[in-house]
């Protein structure tokens, strides 16, 4: 589907302009002479973006972006405002625009920043529907994913969920194992009972014994009452052994018949409990090596082993990390005084970088952390904590505001230089340097591709063999 731009400008030798640069650009255009008629319109029917002129007689473009806002049309805006006037760029910024323009617009940068703009707008209307989904679909907690094997872990949840058998979840720390598990829990008829979890790697043998069976009064120094434990309190509902690679033999024993028999008794007791407990069990660790090993009970593996969830670490399900970004963006707005809304390209691209050994839960950390950092609604690559930071070089220098101030324009410029030098080593990287492939992708024309190219010093044959990865400029290599 061709995406729909709505250009506002009372001159209609601009509007004409804009038409000539966004329609060859694979773009439908149409014109409205003011903002009363761009409402109008945008009453009609729906846009994907609106371009518009600051400064226009009957109302601004910052009130036709006011009432875009209010209207909450879910509709991307960019402003054009005149060479080299800061204080017009930064109010348009601060008033939710999603970025602006000087005047006379750059057909390149033109297309550029429109193509960044409904790419964002894409990613937020993606979220939401995956938000609606999840909510339709599963109505469990929220798992954002839109990775196909992310997504067959939720198919798997769906068929799985309502059935007895236990489930085995492996993956990494913080790829979300307990998320799934409670998602099973939520998709299966015991959803209105208890789900229980528990670490059994931060609890030494006893202590895991009588968290896990409970005990008697007097059972050891202390038991001063009957306690009852997480078998007992999970009964009816789910039981989640998180860590179960880490327990030891005498406990996989203990365990093992408790799986094999619904029975146990309580430590310091001789009273047999019996239980109707669902058990998911969760480890990051390889139970088959554990098992060759010597050190994990084969019969036990295979008790566990009977319906197994492997969920993949984020670096090898990048296409979630931007989604994943923003919905922690989204929550975490909540608590804060000034909303932190967007994440400059420049901070994304660090964080597609990121091998993320911490998962998931590394992304949200990194990104509640730069939200408390971010100066104003963005969060900038100087504000992602260290092990992602830029190289030095990217940084505007200056951290004076008046100094950045005026040297917006330039700044900008400099800014949209690096992540278009980067857009073009992506996409080299992805077609391997082929360059009708990048042309087709990016929506230009393949003279413009190669101009790109050459711009930036980057050679096609350079990536004819690179794969999905961007290789280091050869000054960054020697480096
Ligand atoms: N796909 C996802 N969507 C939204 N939030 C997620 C997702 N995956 C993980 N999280 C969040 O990341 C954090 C870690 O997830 P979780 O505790 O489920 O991971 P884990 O694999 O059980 O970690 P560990 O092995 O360290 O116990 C939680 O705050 C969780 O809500």
């Amino acid at each position: 589907m061709r995406r729909r731009i709505l250009v506002v400008d009372d001159m209609e030798f601009n509007r004409d302009h804009l038409r000539k640069v966004l329609e060859p650009g694979g773009y439908d255009v149409e014109a409205a002479s003011s903002g009363v008629d761009a409402l109008r319109r945008m009453e009609e029917q729906a846009f994907h973006l609106v371009i518009t002129d600051l400064r226009m007689p009957d109302m601004s473009g910052l009130d036709l972006l006011s009432q875009v806002r209010t209207r909450r049309y879910p509709v991307g805006v960019i402003v054009l405002t005149a060479y080299g006037d800061t204080t017009d760029a930064l109010e348009t910024m601060k008033a939710g625009a999603d970025d602006f323009l000087t005047k006379p617009c750059n057909p390149d940068h033109l297309l550029f920043l429109v193509k960044r703009t409904m790419d964002r707008r894409r990613l937020i209307d993606d979220l939401e529907e995956l938000r609606t989904r999840l909510h339709e679909d599963y109505s469990f907690h929220t798992i954002i994913s839109k990775s196909p094997k992310m997504r067959n872990i939720f198919d798997l949840i769906k068929h799985v969920g309502p059935l007895n058998s236990t489930v085995l979840i492996l993956g990494e720390t913080g790829t979300g194992k307990e998320l799934v598990a409670r998602a099973l829990h939520a998709a299966s008829s015991r959803r209105d009972r208890p789900f229980v979890a528990l670490n059994c790697a931060v609890l030494n043998d006893s202590l895991l014994e009588s968290e896990l069976f409970g005990h008697e009064r007097g059972a050891f120094t202390g038991a001063e009452r009957r306690k009852a434990g997480r078998f007992e309190a999970a009964n009816g509902g789910t039981l989640l052994l998180d860590e179960i690679g880490d327990i030891a033999p005498a406990m996989q024993a203990k365990l093992l018949r408790v799986l094999q028999t619904g029975v146990f008794e309580r430590v310091g007791g001789t009273e047999s409990v019996k239980v109707d407990v669902r058990i998911v069990a969760a480890t990051h660790k390889r139970l088959e090596d554990e098992v060759a090993a010597g050190r994990f009970r084969r019969d036990l593996f295979y008790r566990l082993n009977v319906i197994r969830v492997e969920i993949p670490p984020l670096r090898e399900r990048r296409e979630d990390v931007p989604l994943l970004a923003m919905h922690f963006l989204e929550s975490s707005s909540g608590t804060r005084p000034t909303a932190v809304k967007e994440i400059a390209t420049e901070a994304m691209q660090a964080l597609l970088e990121h091998d993320w050994p911490g998962n998931v839960r590394e992304l949200r950390n990194a990104i509640n952390s730069a939200a408390a950092f971010a100066d104003g609604s963005v969060i900038r690559p100087e504000n992602l904590p260290g092990s992602l930071a830029p190289r030095p070089s990217r940084r505007p220098s200056g951290s004076n505001l008046i100094d950045i101030d005026r040297r917006l324009p330039e700044l900008t410029e400099d800014l949209v230089g690096q992540v278009e030098k980067e857009y073009f080593q992506r996409l080299l990287s992805e077609y391997r340097g082929n360059v009708a492939r990048c042309a087709r992708h990016s929506g230009l024309s393949r003279r413009s591709v190669t101009q790109k190219l050459q711009k930036y010093g980057l050679e096609r044959t350079d990536f004819k063999r690179a794969n999905g990865r961007v290789p280091s400029a050869p000054h960054e290599a020697e480096a």
